[in-house]
């Protein structure tokens, strides 16, 4: 178990964790999610020791980590998969950590095996690949067989197959019963992995909560419905009190309403239905309508006002449409504010904004942070490449 109470971290007179209380429990898979720059990686390095907080308190099974004689043994971790010495092979780069906490030398040949590493464990770690070195840092938070578990960024480089491979190992650690504690920006992966979610904006606590109570708050339901007769469907809808939102693409939108009641009211006006589907937003969605207010740092862009993506870019709900919505949305201009993102989508490709870095769909890249002032505004990138990618800056990760 992992737990911070009144956990703060102040930089001069930049507050990158502020006040932080929430307890991390074991048998489940804890997701931890914030914006660029909202003290994730701060709050996990002062669960290290790596940092010092300026007040408050982090304990891992009630100790401090100073306190832990052979801490591999009760918390493993990745921080930062470059962190290594690339001279050292991926066997001695183990054996070192195992030999410094005690851990017996066959648990090297046991966690190689299980991150697919055995076949390189005699070839130095500077040759090796992103997906390779990252595979390596969860061989050394596994090492010790740990009870805890910490992960920033884990499927940073790994390739579709590795992606799946540690969202399973992740659950299986879990389901022993393990305390796993992780970060990502990638919401799809989040979403199929994460029982739990801590949400931190700007330092403070979002939320807390289960993944399905976070969508479920933070999110509408609605359903989608698309008919020949348009004119006709509107008006039926209104008089019976629903409000109905054109989205664009020839579909409507009732929020808050039951498919089936609505099918039904259809039917009872022999109103024709191509469409009737029951609609709950995304993880992503959802994250990005609790945190858009604490988002730090923007691209040059303004949300909303580019192009969206591309060719085959979802059309937003209301926007884009000749015409007006039928009805004004509990959201303004459209149900998402000045997201250019389609309920239940991904992460339109070749959109600015901190909230397409790393979104949905978009890989990440390798020792991805948060920033010490604000970005430039972002040339465009190439064809196929990460917007806000260039202008990361990694250097303030410390790793282990
Ligand atoms: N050593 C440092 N000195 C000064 N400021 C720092 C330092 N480390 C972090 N910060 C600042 O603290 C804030 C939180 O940074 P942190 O890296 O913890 O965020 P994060 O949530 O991990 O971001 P990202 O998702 O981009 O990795 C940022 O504004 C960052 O610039």
């Amino acid at each position: 178990m992992i737990e911070l109470q009144g956990l703060t971290k102040r930089y001069g007179d930049k507050t990158a964790v502020d006040h932080l209380t929430f307890t991390v429990r074991p048998g489940v898979v804890t997701g931890f999610l914030g914006p660029n720059g909202a003290g994730k990686s701060t709050t996990m390095r002062m669960l290290l020791g790596l940092d010092n907080p300026t007040s408050g308190d982090v304990r891992i099974d009630g100790k401090h980590y100073a306190q832990l004689s052979e801490p591999l043994k009760y918390i493993g971790a990745l921080l930062d998969a470059k962190a290594i010495h690339g001279g050292r092979t991926a066997y001695n780069h183990l054996l070192c950590m195992a030999q410094s906490n005690r851990i017996p030398r066959h648990r090297v040949d046991e966690v190689l095996e299980t991150v697919g590493l055995s076949a390189v464990a005699k070839k130095r770690s500077k040759g090796f690949s992103l997906g390779m070195g990252q595979r390596l840092g969860i061989a050394g938070a596994l090492l010790g067989d740990p009870e805890i578990l910490m992960f920033d960024e884990p499927v940073n480089g790994l390739d579709p197959e590795g992606i799946h491979w540690i969202r399973n190992l992740m659950k299986g650690l879990a389901a022993q019963g393990r305390t796993v504690f992780v970060s990502s920006h990638l919401m799809s992966e989040m979403a199929l992995t994460a029982d739990h979610l801590i949400v931190i904006g700007r330092g403070r606590l979002m939320a807390d909560t289960s993944m399905s109570d976070f969508i479920e708050k933070n999110s509408r339901s609605f359903v989608r419905l698309r008919t020949p007769q348009q004119e006709r469907f509107k008006d039926v809808m209104s008089r019976a009190g629903h409000t109905v939102v054109e989205t664009g693409d020839g579909a409507f939108e009732i929020a808050d309403s039951d498919a089936a009641a609505l099918g039904e009211l259809a039917a009872q006006h022999q109103l024709v239905l191509h469409e009737l589907s029951p609609q709950r937003a995304s993880l992503e969605e959802a994250f990005m309508q609790l945190t858009a207010e604490s988002v730090e740092y923007h691209a040059g862009g303004q949300m909303g006002s580019a192009p969206a993506g591309g060719p085959g870019a979802p059309v937003p709900a209301g926007m884009g449409a000749p015409g007006a919505p039928a009805a004004p949305s509990p959201y303004g201009a459209s149900p998402y504010g000045p997201s250019p993102y389609t309920p239940g989508q991904g992460a339109p490709q070749g959109q600015p904004g901190w909230q397409g870095q790393g979104a949905q769909g978009w890989p990440q890249q390798p020792g991805q942070g948060g920033q010490a002032g604000a970005p430039p505004a972002p040339p465009a990138p190439p064809a196929g490449q990460e917007w806000g990618a260039q202008w990361r800056d990694n250097s303030k990760k410390k790793g282990r």
